[in-house]
């Protein structure tokens, strides 16, 4: 799967809603076992939730845009299928939960491209299963120090921490995803599945159990005027730097 929603693969209502669709297609054609996720977008793999999505919009859609969230990451963390992240550029907040969700993550050898949860950052607070996913990448305390700082690791920094699995040059990242997708998949379907699920079962029992409390929390927080203040003034620093 190729995310190609320029300028930036932000995850957008409508992002969030074709990607799980495609998701839920491929899990449903049993000629396919493994996918891999990588950008169309030059220089940037997703630059994580369209924070537009949450700016000045009606709790309805906060609702519906947090569900459309929670369905993705239900779909990719619970797959069936081999997943593999070709990182091929920044990766920050959701972009970097996508990754983090697949079971495999290779980025391209680039200091300038980095990968992190940054929530913190925008005056936000990574959920719960944003941050159970992490710490089973990492472990607790490398997760602490970076969810506390909200830190976008450069390329060889996430590498060090155990955030991507390994680095390539960029021209060799399909090559080096084809590969490990072919070593993943020389093994029986079902003792990787069923390994794969004793793994993350827990976690994603989690949010199922918690799910529309976790949308109410979603649509509280975002709706504090606080919050949207420090959204606002986020988007406005992206405008700015950029000019
Ligand atoms: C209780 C629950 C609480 C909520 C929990 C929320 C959980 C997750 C939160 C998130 O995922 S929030 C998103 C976090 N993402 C970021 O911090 C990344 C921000 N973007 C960047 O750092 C950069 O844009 C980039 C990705 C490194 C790319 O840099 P580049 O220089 O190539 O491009 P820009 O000029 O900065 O951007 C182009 C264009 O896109 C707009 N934009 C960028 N990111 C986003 C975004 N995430 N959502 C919406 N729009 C975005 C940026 O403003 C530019 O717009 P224009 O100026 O061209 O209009």
């Amino acid at each position: 799967m190729k995310f190609k929603s320029p300028p930036v693969n932000s995850l957008s209502l409508e992002f969030l809603t074709e990607f799980s669709i495609g998701l839920e297609k491929l899990e449903n054609n049993r000629a396919c076992r493994g996918v891999i996720i990588t950008s169309a977008v030059p220089k940037i793999f997703s630059s994580g939730l369209d924070i537009t999505e949450m700016c000045g919009k009606s709790v309805e859609h906060y609702g519906e845009f947090w569900r459309a969230v929670q369905e993705m990451w239900l779909r990719l963390y619970g797959s069936n299928m081999v997943t593999v992240a070709a990182v091929n550029g920044s990766s920050p907040a959701g972009g970097c939960l996508i990754a983090l969700s697949c079971d495999y993550r290779i980025m391209a050898e680039n200091p300038k491209f980095s990968i992190g949860l940054n929530e913190a950052q925008l005056g936000i607070v990574a959920p719960f299963w944003f941050k159970d996913t992490f710490v089973n990448v990492v472990g607790h305390r490398i997760a602490e120090r970076s969810l506390q700082l909200g830190s976008l690791h450069p390329a060889p920094e996430a590498q060090r921490l155990g955030l991507v699995d390994e680095l390539v040059p960029e021209e060799k990242l399909m090559e080096k995803a084809a590969a490990v997708m072919a070593q993943w998949l020389a093994l029986p379907d079902h003792a990787r599945q069923l390994t794969k699920t004793m793994m993350r079962k827990a976690v994603l029992d989690r949010l199922v159990a918690h799910r529309e409390e976790d949308i109410k929390n979603f649509i509280t927080f975002v709706s504090k005027e606080s919050i949207q203040k420090s959204l606002r003034m986020y988007m406005e620093m992206l405008k700015k730097r950029k000019s």
